[in-house]
């Protein structure tokens, strides 16, 4: 924040005023100077000159080592004699490729270091050069360095074990020094065998082998069972992906896999056999480590293999991950590949599963549930996607501030106003006048004068606060000759941004003192904005969406995107897959068409109270606690439990909504205001007219931090704000924020079309979920009222429902609520069509109905007779 202010002295009516023109720019540099630093440091081409440097100084050592190879005898001598200083006695010959340099070096390395185990530093700095350039983590950089310092020590001591009488530096002054003072402690022998167990030791740790005893014939009873392995420990997460990691699928009995630790005794082993049993039965399939890892990429293999070296301390993962596999006979290996599994968070199996497996499914070990490894190789979008705009530096024109500053002394003075103190903030489009008056003037004076100050600095725009809240002074805001733009990239690069640890992060705009305006839109809950058109408003909206992408992963939110324009949202039909919600069976997921729209708001409002099952089952208030209860695994997935994502709900022309669907859209939208908050589903509304009839009193009420771009009347003004001043505002992204009971004029962040366009396809480009994020099915209660039951034209959801119900054996509509994500009257009708079926028994008031089909065998034959 930098507060350029330009104080003057008492007005003394009689001066004609100083003309001083101040140095505003001196209270900047320093920080400016601060802030250069960082972004230099952060600068992706100061990142990749360094990469270039670390290759360049790999091939060097490359090269000069080799060279050293062959004419270190020619050379040594004269490193010996002159030491560094034969780096700058010309007429000094050496035989090194790489000259004197070369020779000084790697002599250095080969004799006074590590010997031919030097070659790590040509890999060290290969390995930093490339990912410096490529601006990722191609290698994993702490991990190399622990094996290159093993390797440095290794095989220098074993080098210098083996050629212990030769000329050669083999293991260099390192390697001499170990193996002295291991030969003197524990002898020669002593030291070979100690280096050998290094070796092995290392080779084990790394590729783990299997050194398995041949095993004892198992007893006749339990040889139908194979694969005796110790007790099983399931992850209670889904593994949500079908591709880049852990594709350890296999063809199962019913699609549930276990992925234990090594067998470690036999008794462990007997025990496991019995476990095993109880797994056949239920189906789940057992799977041995060694099958479980499918073919990746170099760099998911290492980082799995991390995870692996992680885990070996703290046993077994537990995954649930459902099949679209045909259940087949025998338990049968499959390499993972052939496996065509379809994940959806959570395996729904828990009526396979019977009590003995229940009690083993408790984790014992388990790691956090970490919902980013949805999409383990997403990629957040790179700043540099954004345009820095042309005039984005703020201009403080010294001369302009002194005539505003004398032309409102003047026309106060013409009014017999005195002043005691005035000073200037200069902001990206307006410049704050502050005004302290003289004793005895009353403000409401000033405040009407606002016209005859605007007709006096000939400029449109002018707002009068007084008092400033909190400061004890009034306030006159005069439009700047030239405006400058705030780029969005600028605000996302701020530290402001970049380091907090928001919910829902987004970054507005400007203040007038120049600080950036970030907010969190989980805490706002909802946000309101309004604008006559051609203000701003699609600018506003898309800067919110676009800070949300560049914070957030895919999985922890989503959007709704409402667009009865139809071309406004339309940029981010790219990224569906990764972060548009939609209803099931539409095509598109940015919805134009206003049935739909009110079918969408209905099925946010069916999401939002399963969500509130979920939580009181829980027993959490909000979604922070439930998710923090999810990640530590604390609830469990097959009942229901899954991490939940944030639901963004944009609006982009709700007028237009309420004028052609009226209470229908404004009732889901009041109660998800009203309610929505603490399950995380946030809205974001835009209108162009904000009258009364649009913008109700329920709306109003829950909306409590709002937005007004340049608004056309006082009215309007007053409507969206509670005061007027937005009618004075002067387009293009200049707005007036009105949140936790403040009023703050903002210049609203700019971001391009061509740029969220850009943002779009980077994301949309990589590796999404399969579909969107499917919101639960609405069947509109008018459409089927009055409708008698017939099996011909009972519900599509039937089916499934009967078969949820004869899986629990218990009749009750709030579990087809809960695991289909309906609503209380379609689920009621389904019970109703159930019971007609025969599948479930009459309604018993509050108890749960009989369920009278009592096998899914027998169920499957009642629905084939349908
Ligand atoms: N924050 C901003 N900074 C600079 N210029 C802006 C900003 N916001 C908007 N503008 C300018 O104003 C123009 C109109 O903005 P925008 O399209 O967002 O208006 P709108 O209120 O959505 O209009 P409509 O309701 O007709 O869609 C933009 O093309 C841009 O040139």
């Amino acid at each position: 924040m930098s507060k350029n202010k330009l104080k003057t002295e008492k007005p003394d009516s009689k001066k004609p005023p100083r003309k001083e023109q101040p140095d505003v720019n001196v209270l900047k540099k320093d920080k400016e100077a601060d802030v250069k630093v960082k972004e230099l440091v952060k600068d992706e081409r100061t990142h990749k000159v360094l990469g270039m440097i670390c290759l360049l100084l790999s091939v060097y050592f490359f090269i000069a080592f080799t060279s050293y190879l062959f004419t270190w005898e020619e050379d040594q001598d004269k490193v010996f004699r002159y030491a560094a200083n034969v780096l700058f006695m010309n007429d000094v010959k050496v035989d090194n490729l790489l000259g004197r340099l070369g020779a000084f070096v790697s002599h250095w390395f080969f004799y006074g270091g590590f010997g031919v185990a030097s070659y790590f530093f040509c890999y060290l700095t290969f390995i930093l050069g490339i990912n410096f350039i490529v601006g990722r983590r191609v290698f994993r950089v702490w991990r190399n360095i622990k094996h290159i310092l093993f390797g440095l020590l290794f095989i220098s001591s074993v080098m210098a074990f083996i050629a212990i009488h030769d000329g050669f530096p083999w293991g260099g002054a390192v390697g001499d020094a170990i193996n002295r003072w291991s030969i003197g402690f524990i002898g020669k022998t002593g030291t070979a065998l100690m280096l050998l167990v290094a070796g092995l030791s290392w080779l084990v740790w790394k590729f783990n082998f299997d050194f398995k005893w041949p095993e004892r014939k198992p007893r006749p009873e339990k040889a139908a069972v194979p694969i005796p392995q110790p007790e099983p420990v399931m992850e209670e997460a889904p593994v949500i992906n079908g591709k880049g990691k852990r594709k350890n699928g296999v063809k199962g009995d019913a699609g549930v896999m276990v992925i234990p630790p090594a067998a470690e005794t036999d008794a462990e082993a007997e025990e496991m056999q019995l476990v095993e049993r109880a797994d056949v039965k239920s189906g789940i399939t057992y799977i041995p480590p060694a099958a479980t890892i499918p073919p990746v990429m170099e760099e998911e293999e290492e980082e799995l293999e991390e995870e692996e070296e992680e885990e070996e301390e703290d046993p077994g993962p537990l995954l649930y991950i459902e099949e679209t596999v045909e259940p087949t006979p025998k338990k049968k290996r499959t390499p993972p590949e052939e496996v065509a599994f379809e994940i959806k968070g959570f395996s729904d199996a828990e009526e396979e599963i019977d009590e003995e497996v229940e009690i083993q499914r408790e984790p014992v070990h388990a790691d956090p549930y970490d919902p980013l490894l949805d999409l383990r190789d997403y990629l957040y979008p790179a700043l540099d996607l954004l345009d820095t705009h042309a005039n984005e530096k703020i201009v403080q024109d010294a001369t302009e501030l002194d005539k505003n500053k004398n032309q409102i002394i003047d026309t106060l003075k013409n009014y017999d106003i005195s002043i005691q103190k005035i000073s200037a903030t200069v902001g990206p489009t307006v410049t704050l006048y502050e005004i302290v008056p003289a004793a005895g003037v009353r403000i409401s004076r000033i405040k009407n004068l606002e016209d005859d100050i605007a007709l006096s600095l000939s400029a449109l725009g002018i707002r009068i606060i007084a008092p400033i809240p909190g400061k004890g002074t009034i306030g006159i805001e005069v439009p700047n000759v030239k405006k400058s733009i705030v780029s969005l990239k600028a605000l996302l690069a701020s530290e402001k941004f970049q380091q907090n640890n928001m919910d829902l992060p987004i970054a507005i705009g400007k203040k007038i003192d120049n600080e950036n305006f970030i907010a969190d839109l989980a805490k706002m809950p909802h946000l309101l904005m309004a604008g006559a058109t051609g203000q701003g408003k699609s600018v506003g909206i898309n800067t919110l969406l676009v800070s949300l992408l560049y914070k957030k992963h895919p999985s922890q939110l989503k959007f709704v995107l409402v667009d009865p324009k139809k071309v406004e949202l339309s940029l981010y039909k790219l990224i569906e897959k990764h972060f548009l919600a939609k209803l099931p069976g539409e095509e598109d997921a940015i919805i134009t068409d206003t049935k739909k729209v009110i079918h969408t708001l209905n099925a946010l409002c069916i999401e939002m109270d399963v969500r509130y099952d979920l939580l009181k089952e829980a027993g959490t208030r909000n979604i922070r606690e439930y998710n923090a209860k999810f990640v530590q695994r604390r609830l469990n997935p097959q009942k229901g439990h899954r991490y939940l994502p944030f639901i963004v709900l944009v609006i982009d022309e709700f007028a237009d909504l309420i004028m052609t669907a009226g209470k229908e859209v404004e009732m889901p939208i009041a109660r998800l205001a009203q309610l929505a908050r603490a399950v995380g589903i946030h809205l974001i509304i835009a209108t162009q007219r904000p009258s009364v009839n649009i913008i109700t009193g329920t709306i109003k009420a829950n909306f409590p931090a709002r937005i007004a771009f340049k608004v056309s009347s006082k009215i309007d003004s007053r409507t969206i704000l509670d005061i007027g001043g937005a009618e004075q505002l002067i387009g293009q992204g200049d707005m007036l924020v009105s949140f936790n009971g403040e009023l703050v004029r903002l210049q609203c962040a700019f971001v391009d079309t061509p740029e969220v366009e850009k943002v779009a396809e980077f994301i949309g480009g990589q590796r999404g979920y399969p579909e969107a994020f499917m919101l639960p099915e609405y069947v509109d209660e008018k459409e089927l009222e009055g409708k008698e039951f017939n099996l011909q034209d009972r519900d599509t959801l039937f089916e499934e429902a009967a078969r949820v119900i004869v899986q629990n054996q218990q009749g009750s509509t709030s579990l087809l609520q809960r695991r289909m994500k309906l609503g209380y009257n379609r689920a009621g009708r389904l019970m109703d069509q159930l019971e007609a079926a025969g599948i479930v028994g009459p309604n018993m008031g509050s108890k749960a109905r009989d369920v009278l089909v009592k096998t899914e065998a027998d169920l499957e034959e009642i629905l084939n007779s349908f």
